[in-house]
Parts: structure tokens; sequence; C-alpha cells
């Protein structure tokens, strides 16, 4: 039985959700970003021509609206289902919001006119309604001149027109700072090394590698957000923003220069630091790593799979990536470590990470990688394959490139003895003059393979 408090408590919901449509309305029309976004939860997202999510990226879709051409707009929000959730402590706290969207607009200088629907996840958080999803479908969306044809112009259509390729904002979207938790080994007052774990894994990935040069160098080896002890912040993350973490970190640490090995995205934020802070490094070595990862559309959608599901979502797949059967056979315990520490990744640490990961390019800026970089590819690796791994060592100015035959992604640690010789011998021998790589494989410009 409801009581008259517990109804009006409901009327009253109903009442400040229309509220919040009609602000996000005159928001969205006017320019009003700072209103428009503090419409959201901060981890609010908006599903529909894009997928933008939390504060800078819905500013960021928003704000860029005018580049794709959409100068003026005129949204109507009407016919309002509202379903809310069970009360929370008596007051309704979730609601999911069907609504008619009229949308006159202008596009290229040729008025418009869109209509569609909203389906919305909206809840109240320190009594105000925020939306937490906001998705929207077009069931039109033409020049004004070519009429009502139902259908003209789906929703898929008007995606598609919208410019691929369109220049980005001039401020590009990098996420807040993040403090990296790390560790230091090895020996006080040697040359500096830091160690870039990859998705999924954290610092301990690295345990064979520091064992081995703890004698040689002072190691730095850092956690990815959400990863081992670092905090989980709400993504996306990017690797701009990663590459300035890790620098903010030898900035603490007061360390100016050092050199620089990272697995797979650690070798993407390695690649990431010799572009945007160039004088930080000494050498840079990029493990079973690529200048942009395959699928890119697939990462944003690994995302949404962790954010529902957990990184246990992750775990059945990974082995047949991260290593060869005969590692799993010979190796099952360290095998088992290391899937550990997926299941102890933060899920939002995870996607935010696979969106930095799907948006990383940097194929046409190679060239400017003008630190000595060696590339090391897993020949049996499926994630960052051979041909991968090469391009980058072919694009920068001054590489080398080495396939470890039969190892998989977790290069390290299905060839730990290798990789370690090489990470070694090419910091080394380039501080003291030249050192082979051994194997007798070293490549100038990546122009040939040594297989080791
Ligand atoms: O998907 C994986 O687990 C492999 C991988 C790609 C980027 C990365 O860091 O790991």
């Amino acid at each position: 039985m409801t009581t008259a408090e517990q109804r009006l408590a409901r009327l009253e919901a109903i009442e400040e959700i229309r509220a919040l449509d009609a602000r996000y309305c005159r928001a969205l029309d006017d320019g009003d970003w700072d209103t428009l976004v503090s419409l959201f939860t901060d981890d609010g997202e908006f599903v529909g021509l894009r997928h933008a999510r939390g504060p800078v990226g819905l500013r960021r879709f928003f704000a860029g609206l005018a580049r794709e051409g959409l100068t003026s707009f005129w949204h109507h929000v009407s016919n309002l289902e509202v379903e809310l959730d069970d009360a929370v402590d008596g007051e309704p706290a979730a609601a999911r919001v069907h609504s008619l969207l009229w949308q006159p607009c202008v596009r290229d200088g040729v008025p418009h006119v869109a209509a569609g629907r909203y389906d919305d996840r909206v809840v109240r958080l320190d009594g105000e309604w925020r939306y937490r999803r906001k998705r929207v479908s077009f069931d039109y969306f033409a020049p004004l001149a070519d009429g009502w044809e139902k259908g003209l112009f789906s929703v898929d259509d008007a995606a598609a027109t919208f410019r691929t390729g369109a220049p980005e904002p001039e401020v590009e979207f990098v996420h807040a700072p993040i403090d990296l938790a790390h560790r230091i080994d090895g020996r006080e007052g040697a040359p500096v090394l830091v160690l870039g774990p990859s998705l999924g894994t954290d610092l301990h990935l690295f345990d064979e590698q520091v064992d081995a040069l703890a004698d040689d160098f002072r190691i730095v080896r850092y956690d990815l957000p959400g990863h081992g002890a670092s905090p989980a912040p709400a993504g996306p993350y990017t690797m701009a923003g990663l590459a300035r973490d890790v620098v903010a970190l030898l900035d603490r640490l007061a360390i100016g220069r050092a050199h620089y090995a990272g697995l797979s995205i650690g070798g993407a934020i390695g690649q990431q630091i010799a572009l945007d802070h160039p004088g930080r490094l000494e050498t840079l070595t990029v493990i079973a790593s690529a200048a942009r990862f395959a699928e890119p559309s697939s990462w944003p959608a690994r995302a949404q799979e962790v954010r529902a599901k957990g990184t246990a979502a992750m775990i059945t797949s990974r082995p047949g990536v991260w290593f060869t059967h005969d590692f799993v056979r010979t190796r099952n315990e360290e095998a088992v470590r290391l899937l550990r520490m997926l299941g102890a990744t933060d899920p939002e640490g995870y996607a935010g990470c696979c969106e930095a990961i799907g948006a990383f390019d940097v194929r046409r800026r190679l060239a400017e990688i003008t630190v000595p970089t060696l590339v090391i590819a897993g020949g049996a690796d499926p994630a960052t394959p051979p041909e991968m791994a090469k391009i980058v060592a072919h694009g920068v100015a001054d590489g080398r490139y080495v396939v470890i035959d039969g190892a998989a992604h977790l290069t390290n640690v299905e060839a730990p003895g290798r990789v370690t010789a090489l990470v070694r011998s090419f910091a080394s021998g380039l501080r003291g003059g030249t050192a082979p790589i051994p194997g007798g494989g070293e490549i100038r410009g990546g122009r040939r393979a040594s297989h080791s």
C-alpha cells in the first residue's frame, strides 16, 4: 500500500526529471557546456552519433558538434514516460526515461529536420537528478527540403555522415593526472631503467628481469591506473596522459633521464614519452607492442564489457593471447600468477586503459622518435604480431628489430633470459659505445629481422 507521501515523492521525482530534460535542451541549444556537463553523473555517458563519457569526454563531444557542421539546433523533448525504480529509503532514486525528440537544426548551413527517441537512465545524487546514460536514436535526420519520408535518414546513416577524420578539437583530451604506484629496486646510483607493464598485469610482470638486472640498473616499475596499487579514477584514459603520468612519477623521484622498456601498452606509453617528452629517455625498448593496436573499434567494446562484467570477463580468453600452449603446460604456476593480476585489476582501470589503446595511433609520427629504439616482437604473439612491431622499428629514426621465435604476447615471461639480455645489452651498450644485441642480430633501421 503506498502512502500519500510516497505518491507525492513519485510525482515530484517525475516533475524533477522533466525539468532535467528541459535544462538539458536549453544548455545544449545555448552551448552552455558547464551546465550541460553538470547534468550528467561523473561517469555519465552519451550514446548516439558518438560515444562520449565523463565530464571531459562529454564536453569534447558536445562542443565539437559545431565542427561537424551542426551550428544551431533547437531541441524539443516531449512524450516522457518515466519508469521509476523501487524507492530507496522511501524516495525514488533511479529511473528509466523514454521520450521523443524533435530537433530542427542547421547543418553545413542547410536547414535540417531531425526526430528521434531518447532512452535515458537517470539517478538522483545528493537530491539532484542526473543522467547516468543518455542514448539518442534518430528516425529522421534530413535536409528540410527533402521532406519527411520515414527511414530516409536512419541513425546509422546519420552517424556515417558525421565526418570521419574531421579535425580534432584544438585542445586534445588528456585525462586528469593520476599518481601511479611504483616500486624501486636495484643498485643505488646505477643508471635508471623504467619498466612499463601490459594491460591486465602489474609491476610484478617484470620480476624475473628485475632479479637479473638489479646489479646493473636502478629499476623503477610502475602500475597502470587500476592495476596493482595504482588508483582507478573514471576513464577514459589517453596514451598522452599516461605518458605524462609516468614522466610526473620520474619528476617526483627526481629522475631526469632514464632508459625505458615497456611491454604492449607499456611499450605504447614508451613511444608516447619519446614523442611528447623526448629529453627524458636515454633508450627505448618496445616489447610486444605497436604504433596502432589491431581493431581500434574493438577496444571501446571491450571497455564496455569489462565495466559491465568485471575483468573476470577476460580471464578465459587471455591465456591464448598471453602464453603459448607450451608455457601454460610447463610453467603453469607462473601463468596462474599472471592471470591473478588480471583478476585483481579494477574494471574501470582496465576499461580506461582499453580506451587509451583504442585511440592510440602514432604511425605517422614514428619518424619524430629519435631516441635509440629496440623493438622486440614475439614470433607467436597473436595480439601484436611481428608485422605490427616491425612498423615501429622501421618507422623510428634509429630502430633495431628482434623477433623471439615461438614467444607469445607476454614475451618477457615466455623468454625471460632473452628479453633480459636484450634489454641489458641495448641500454648498457649504447652507454658504452657499441654492444651488439646478443644473437648477433643488431639491425639498424629495422630493415632486417634478427630471429633469436
Ligand atoms: O589484450 C591483451 O591482453 C593484450 C594486450 C594488448 C595491449 C596490452 O597491453 O595487452
